[in-house]
């Protein structure tokens, strides 16, 4: 834009009203690109929205629900759920949506777990001509997808789509018997539809549509932007409830402390969630909190998470780590960026950061590349990062003009690119000296009460001439000038048109490159998808070699867990001395452990500690603790207290009971409880009746007895017998001694006390500990051949000094 002020005979005039003129006033203050980014993800915070849509039909469970943030839609397929609806609990305690749509028409256990939903969601009903299967179909078909290149015919659309959203799935095989003649046997499969899936998807794209979602003010034919379509399953998910993640302290967030950022809501505190996330981007973040919230048991998906995290931990990789992860924060927020291209309001900004995002997702590729083929993740990079990503690395880099579109704050290109576009360009450098000469021409014509002049000219407006509104200017036909249109009167100036714009052919070229770069939105949305799960497995890694984390194993055919030296993440960071303590329960071990103690002697550190081992090892994380074996765990239910008893509305006693309930109805062989204190709430007598008789319900199921570990401060339930002998159950005490008038902890479990044994200080032991790890070290020295040519030194104290003196200091 640029503007001139021209008064031959009379007084000078400054540039026209908010002209951000160059040459002559200085242009409106540009963001930065950092700037301009963090800005971004505030907005993206504040946006983010989730809407689902739920249809339960027969026993099986169909949830859709699109999220604003990365504008996908995600999809589950049908699942079989309880009649109390705890799959779609589960979904809604993990997405928090805004608004649920389901069936109008819904059985009376949907009716009755709505009516108990948060009045702060709210309820669409949708009739069911409106989510019929083949509507729902055709809408899914005929929809406006972005990551859907317009070259593809109608037939190829329909069957990209049918390999994203399963539409029907050959479940089942009939026997059908030959004819007499051949008798032969044929196997016919029958092809069986995923109704509530693909209906819960329509009436999701149903309600998106109608309440234009994202797209409120736009024009009628934008419709909501869909980036993509993801499938998830919950079938392979350990049943772990609020209580347990609040308790364990999985995940606290607290208000923020500064007042500048108390709207955008909650930071995260002293949490497992804390101290592992060390992502490098938002994205990763956010896949870390999904794997957070689904801990699984599928164990192929877990030791393929642990395979990166024991690739990163080798001393010799620690350099690529440290490069992959500052490739990591190039990546930005795509699916944001693609929306407003999808809507068409990219910013200047967006292209410098695509740009740049491009170019880190090909580092990533190339370093992949070079790492070993055999993991999963790697391979992964190696072979999605496709060249796409080049062909938009270059389009951007070839026509986008950086510099220049940050300095006029709007899209220009390189030149050479439009020689119509260089002409252009040529002619407004010349501008000022044009417009002073247009000006004064201008000013020769206009009425003599006129003092000055200024012309302007807006690429996107035209020429405009502006001057000073004067006393006599009141009523709208005063404005009038013969042969110029008013435009409008601002800080008393008058602006008239002269001319029709330049038509804007690089508006057209960002157009173009937007659809270039749309087509091929599908190798960006690949590129979110692993490189977040790079940063989460870098990010688990570097929290397992700064806290000495091993890797566990899974044994599914073993029954309970065994740790061998366990720690409690959380407490080993506060505590000056932390204490291990080992777990081993299931088999010969026992079922039941009863768990007695002083007061602060640490048995409520000890069950926490078993359980955030056990749930760090189905997260697939590296876990505090020098072995850990995890069996089949199904489930981890506690009885633990927390300070959530005012927010509830209900009394402690009604807390312990709701939770002891919860576990007595839910858990099976396989499901790991803790109970701390459990009976506390009432008078003695009935608190211990209480306890035993919850232990010796599930003592009496046998071999189907759950993992317990029970904390408690009633001696009489050992004393007095109360529960049935036998080798289910094991008493075990944290060791204390009488040191004067004062005891002393040695926080250490064990079945001394028991067994009849003497107790050993700590200090005893650990002295034997460290005697016996020198020993192993000083052996390990003398079997050194330092004329071994094979031999590498860096890799010896690493692997094997280093970890050693650790456990010695
Ligand atoms: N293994 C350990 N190593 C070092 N310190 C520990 C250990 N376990 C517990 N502690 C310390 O002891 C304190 C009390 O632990 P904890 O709350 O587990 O005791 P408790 O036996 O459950 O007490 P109460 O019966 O009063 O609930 C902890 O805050 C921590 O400082």
């Amino acid at each position: 834009m640029a503007s001139l002020g021209v008064n031959p005979s009379r007084t000078p005039q400054g540039p026209g009203p908010g002209a951000a003129s160059s040459g002559f006033s200085s242009p409106a203050p540009v963001p930065g690109p950092r700037e301009a980014e963090e800005e971004e993800v505030e907005e993206e915070e504040e946006l983010a929205e989730i809407h689902l849509c739920v249809l339960w039909n027969s026993g099986y469970m169909g949830i859709a629900y699109y999220d604003t943030s990365d504008s996908t839609i995600h999809f589950m397929p049908d699942a079989p759920d309880h009649e109390s609806l705890k799959l779609l609990q589960r979904v809604l305690d993990e997405i928090n949506p805004q608004s649920v749509v389901t069936s109008a028409k819904q059985d009376e256990n949907m009716t009755r777990f709505l009516g108990k939903l948060g009045k702060n969601l709210t309820f669409h009903f949708a009739c069911l001509p409106q989510i019929g299967l083949e509507i729902s179909k055709q809408r899914l078909l005929s929809g406006n997808y972005s990551f859907i290149p317009d070259s593809m015919t109608a037939t190829e659309k329909i069957l990209f789509l049918s390999s994203i959203i399963p539409f029907d799935c050959l479940l089942t095989v009939r026997l059908v018997l030959g004819d007499k003649a051949s008798r032969r046997l044929r196997f016919t499969p029958i092809p069986l539809l995923i109704p509530s899936q693909v209906r819960a998807l329509g009436g999701l794209l149903k309600f998106l549509g109608r309440r234009r979602i994202g797209v409120e003010l736009e024009d009628y034919n934008v419709s909501v932007p869909i980036l993509g379509f993801k499938k998830f399953m919950l079938t392979h998910l350990v049943n772990i409830d609020q209580d347990t993640y609040s308790v364990l302290q999985i995940f606290k967030s607290e208000s923020h402390p500064s007042a500048y950022k108390v709207a955008s809501g909650l930071k995260e505190g002293l949490s497992l969630f804390g101290i592992l996330n060390r992502c490098r981007c938002k994205w990763g973040e956010k896949l870390l909190r999904l794997w957070f919230t689904r801990p699984t048991h599928d164990l192929g998906e877990l030791n393929s998470r642990l395979d990166v995290i024991q690739f990163f931990l080798l001393p010799q990789n620690l350099d690529m780590a440290q490069m992959l992860h500052r490739l990591l924060g190039h990546i930005k927020n795509v699916p944001l960026i693609l929306k407003r291209m999808k809507l068409s309001h990219t910013k200047v900004s967006d292209w410098q950061v695509l740009y740049k995002t491009v170019y880190g997702a090909l580092g990533l590729r190339d370093a992949c590349r070079s790492l070993p083929q055999s993991i999963q993740l790697f391979r992964d990079i190696a072979q999605e990062f496709s060249d796409d990503l080049h062909h938009i690395a270059s389009l951007i880099g070839k026509v986008v003009d950086f510099e220049g579109s940050l300095a006029e704050n709007r899209f220009t290109v390189l030149p050479n690119i439009d020689p119509e576009i260089d002409e252009k360009k040529r002619r407004l450098m010349g501008l000022p000296s044009f417009l002073t000469e247009v000006a004064r021409k201008e000013l020769e014509n206009l009425d003599s009460r006129i003092p000055s002049c200024s012309v302007i000219y807006i690429p996107l407006i035209g020429f405009l001439l502006s001057i000073p509104r004067l006393p006599f200017m009141v009523e709208a036909s005063d404005f009038e000038i013969n042969g110029l249109d008013f435009m409008q009167l601002r800080e008393g100036l008058t602006l008239h048109s002269l001319s029709h714009p330049f038509p804007d052919q690089e508006t057209l070229l960002m157009y173009q490159l937007q659809c270039q770069v749309l087509a091929r939105a599908a190798v960006l949305t690949q590129v979110l998808d692993l490189a977040s799960r790079l940063d989460v497995l870098l990010a688990l890694a570097s929290a397992a070699r700064d806290y000495g984390y091993s890797r566990p194993r899974y044994s599914p055919q073993v029954l309970g867990v065994r740790i061998q030296n366990g720690r409690h993440p959380l407490m080993e960071l506060c505590a000056r001395t932390f204490v291990p303590n080992s777990t081993e329960c299931g088999g010969d071990k026992g079922r039941v452990k009863v768990i007695t103690g002083p007061n602060s002697s640490g048995k409520s550190i000890y069950l926490k500690q078993v359980g955030l081992i056990t749930f760090m090892a189905l997260v697939g994380s590296f876990v505090p603790a020098e072995e850990a074996e995890i069996g089949a765990v199904d489930a981890i239910f506690t009885r633990i207290h927390s300070c959530e008893s005012i927010s509830l509305g209900l009394s402690t006693f009604m807390i312990d009971l709701n939770q002891v309930a919860k576990a007595v109805n839910n858990a099976t062989a396989q499901s790991l409880v803790l109970i701390d204190e459990f009976g506390k709430g009432t008078n003695t007598v009935d608190g211990l009746a209480l306890l035993a008789a919850v232990l010796r319900h599930w003592l009496a199921r046998g071999p189907t007895c759950p993992h317990i570990f029970v904390a408690t401060n009633f001696l009489s339930l050992v004393q007095l017998q109360l529960l049935p002998q036998g080798p289910l159950v094991q008493y075990l005490t944290m060791e204390t001694c009488e040191d004067g008038n004062d005891l002393v902890f040695f926080y250490q479990v064990s079945d001394l006390i028991r067994s009849g044994k003497p107790i050993k200080p700590v200090k005893d032991l650990l002295k034997k500990n460290q005697m016996e790890n020198c020993q192993t070290l000083v052996d390990k020295f003398m079997k050194l051949d330092l004329e071994d040519p094979n031999l590498d030194l860096n890799i010896f104290m690493s692997q094997e000094v280093l970890p050693a003196a650790t456990s010695i200091l």
